[in-house]
């Protein structure tokens, strides 16, 4: 048995032939099950507006299960067990008279997850119907990433959310904050006294944060081309990671403490002005080269592109925080498809040593680096500067690793995919790894004043070849402050 206790719950997962829900829900709700940690009495509903018969919808998610699911992992007694909790329902979820069927299904008394992997244009629909068919008390409902486009129209959806739904039973997902490596954040930061007393502007220098992918656009074309690497990527995941990295310790671990800390950071960051914004943000745009060790196609050669499309695919920024822990310290933050690897990383930059007592000309070896590794090859490295060894050395210094990788040192657990550890806190009703309304909006409205602002100036965008760390403007934005991106080559 496990320790966790799992309460039975009826779990509706809306867009369930959507690429999401087959890629990512489906096998993590397999794995939960796997796991023990699905109740004997938790039912899944599919809800889709297409796929045919039910036995045609439930025959593609077996094959997404069976495709997305490592053969070693995927049991066939699980997976039978599995595919009898589900029932497939046909719905438009914009048709109130479909809720009907839904409410049928849905266990009376037990709690209902409805879980909205849908374009976000469709939440309020779904809360209106969820809430005339009677199940609103018994609901909490996870809204997928992004909530809107802007600060109004994420608004707009949070308000009609906010008709039927207090906000205790809104779950807005960042699947960043359930990769372990990223809850880890919190323990490296707050379980070590030793990192806390240095981590102030007196002792760090700067710090970079790099979510660098080599996928491109994977067939997400529509979507990806209204919203851009600043509101896919930016606004969301690396403004999190940059709250987590930043955010003074919070009293307790309870979700407002932690979520009331993020805001303190996100209210804090300085605005990009337009005199400055050429100089501290750089819009990239992939064209052809090579990936993988395969030729592929720019961003405005993909399947289903139009040929003028000027949306950025990259960008690189330097966003300074204003408050007494951070002044005078940028946060570097880059993201971009089709990059040179993949790659998630927080570097920390330490200060040198207030006095210098070595040879001259050893004085640039001198760095203290802490690099987080969030994905691949999840780990910790602080790098510290070391004599080397010999009778022939004199006090020639050099740097080494301490080390901790994950999954050499840990060697017996398997890291669970970001998805497993928010859909089990959902089911335990726990927010901590959830995003508060005001987070989501002083995001957007940080980044909204990019965007205003590169409409008036008329930021050019800057191309990179596929494969490569992105566009050259974006090594000047950092070499321009005397700093290079660590680990580039
Ligand atoms: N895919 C990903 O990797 C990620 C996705 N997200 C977010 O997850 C959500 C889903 O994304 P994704 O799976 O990629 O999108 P898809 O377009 O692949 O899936 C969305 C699904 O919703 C269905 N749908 C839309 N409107 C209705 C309606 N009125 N009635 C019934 N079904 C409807 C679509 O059905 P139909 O095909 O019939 O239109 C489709 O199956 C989005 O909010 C996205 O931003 C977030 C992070 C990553
Ligand atoms: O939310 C998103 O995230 C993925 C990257 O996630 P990762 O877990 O693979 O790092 C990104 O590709 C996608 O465009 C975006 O919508």
């Amino acid at each position: 048995m496990p320790a966790i206790n799992v309460e039975p719950i009826t779990f509706a997962l809306f867009g369930a032939l959507g690429d999401l829900a087959l890629r990512k829900l489906f096998p993590a709700l397999y794995q939960l099950d796997r796991a023990a940690l699905l109740h004997a009495d938790t039912r899944l509903l599919a809800l889709s507006r297409e796929g045919g018969e039910p036995d045609e919808q439930m025959a593609r998610i077996e094959q997404a299960l069976r495709r997305y699911i490592p053969p070693h992992e995927l049991d066939d007694a699980v997976l039978q067990r599995f595919l009898a909790r589900l029932c497939c329902l046909r719905m438009d979820f914009r048709r109130g008279e479909d809720y009907a069927v839904l409410a049928q299904n849905v266990s009376a008394g037990l709690p209902l997850i409805a879980y909205f992997a849908t374009p976000a244009a469709v939440y309020g629909a779904i809360c209106e119907h969820l809430a005339g068919a009677g199940l609103a008390a018994q609901a909490r409902v996870v809204l997928e990433k992004p909530i809107g486009h802007d600060l109004a129209s994420s608004r707009v959806i949070n308000d009609a959310v906010a008709q039927y739904f207090a906000e205790s039973q809104i779950y807005r997902i960042d699947h960043y904050l359930g990769k372990e490596t990223v809850q880890n954040l919190i323990a490296l930061r707050f379980a070590n006294s030793l990192f806390e007393t240095q981590w102030n502007q007196h002792h760090i220098s700067h710090v970079e944060i790099t979510v660098a992918e080599t996928v491109g656009i994977e067939g997400r074309w529509g979507y990806f081309d209204q919203a851009g690497q600043l509101r896919d990527m930016i606004q969301n995941h690396l403004l999190q990671l940059l709250c987590l990295i930043a955010m003074d310790p919070p009293s307790n671990l309870t979700a407002d403490s932690i979520r009331d800390e993020k805001v303190k950071v996100l209210k804090a960051l300085a605005p990009i002005t337009p005199d400055i914004l050429s100089q501290r943000v750089v819009r990239g745009q992939y064209s052809a080269g090579i990936a993988g060790g395969k030729p592929v196609p720019g961003y405005l050669e993909e399947e289903n592109s139009n040929a003028t499309s000027s949306t950025e695919t990259f960008v690189a920024l330097r966003a300074d925080i204003c408050n007494w822990r951070w002044s005078g310290v940028p946060f570097y933050l880059r993201t971009g498809k089709r990059m040179a690897q993949k790659l998630s990383q927080i570097v920390i930059h330490f200060k040198e040593p207030p006095f210098y007592i070595f040879a001259p000309e050893q004085r640039s070896l001198i760095s203290n680096r802490l690099i987080i590794r969030l994905q691949p090859d999840e780990g910790i490295s602080l790098q510290v500067m070391t004599k080397e060894q010999g009778l022939d050395k004199g006090m020639h210094l050099r740097s080494g690793p301490l080390q901790l990788n994950f999954s050499e040192t840990y060697k017996s657990a398997r890291i669970p995919d970001a998805y497993e550890r928010l859909l089990l806190e959902v089911m335990q009703g726990n927010q901590n790894l959830f995003v508060r309304r005001d987070e989501v909006e002083y995001a957007w409205q940080w980044c909204d004043q990019l965007v205003d602002g590169w409409t008036r100036i008329g930021d050019s965008l800057k191309l990179y070849p596929a494969g490569s760390w992105g566009p050259v403007a974006s090594i000047a934005l950092i070499t321009r402050d005397g700093r290079s991106w660590y680990g580039d080559f």
